[in-house]
């Protein structure tokens, strides 16, 4: 199998990437080839190199991984889930102090849902299912916290998982999106943000998953 791994930061899969002794170009993986790729942190760079890299090379499977904020105090931070549901919260029009999303403008659609396949679930079943958002801006202030949870009540966010789906859902393109929690969605205080355990965990499941892919 062909497998593409989307990351905003090679710093998110360095010990994957060390793990394995990750290069450029393909990789072997118990047989498989798997391709880095990693994009920069946002929705429109991921939409850039995964519109590059899947409309000049065919995969059959993609993963995006990193690392996420949780709205959810459900959730700790380390914590692994894997995405079902993701939304451009951002993406429709103000009108006074309502919210129109893009579909109700007419426009397109606001929420993306993985291409799903037997080896999405087969390899995801262990790890907790959760609801998201894909921000331009993090959240860091007490009343919009309130207002887009009182929206779409959204357990995590990130800054690219939507546009992963997206790109996926054009192709196809069967795919995962595992995030692990790096901090909570509160009123800005990176000194809380747990990184490096964030990292870990998401790359112990990283290095679980691609094993698992015999
Ligand atoms: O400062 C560091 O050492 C460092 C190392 C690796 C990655 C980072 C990042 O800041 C990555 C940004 C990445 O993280 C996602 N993320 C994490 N928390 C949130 C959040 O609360 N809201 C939205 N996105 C979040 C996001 O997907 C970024 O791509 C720093």
């Amino acid at each position: 199998m062909k497998l593409l791994l989307v990351t905003a930061t090679p710093e998110e899969i360095q010990p994957l990437s060390s793990h394995f002794d990750f290069r450029e170009g393909p990789n072997i993986v118990n047989g498989n080839e798997i391709f880095i790729l990693v994009t920069g942190v946002g929705m429109v760079a991921t939409a850039w190199s995964m519109g590059q890299a899947l409309a000049s090379d065919t995969f059959d499977f993609a993963f995006n991984a990193g690392i996420a904020g949780s709205f959810s105090r459900t959730l700790n931070p380390g914590d692994v889930v894997n995405v079902e549901k993701d939304c451009f919260s951002e993406l429709g029009a103000q009108d006074h102090d309502a919210f129109l999303s893009i579909d109700h403008l007419g426009f397109g659609r606001g929420t993306e849902y993985p291409v799903s396949g037997h080896l999405s679930d087969a390899l995801s079943d262990h790890l907790p299912k959760v609801s998201a958002i894909t921000v331009n801006t993090v959240h860091g202030n007490e009343e919009s916290i309130e207002q887009t949870v009182a929206r779409l009540n959204p357990d995590i966010e990130t800054m690219e998982g939507a546009a992963f789906f997206y790109c996926c859902r054009m192709k196809s393109l069967p795919g995962l999106q595992v995030r692990a929690v790096s901090n909570y969605v509160e009123r800005r205080n990176r000194l809380a943000w747990n990184i490096p355990l964030a990292i870990a965990n998401l790359n112990k499941e990283l290095i679980y998953l691609l094993n698992k892919l015999v």
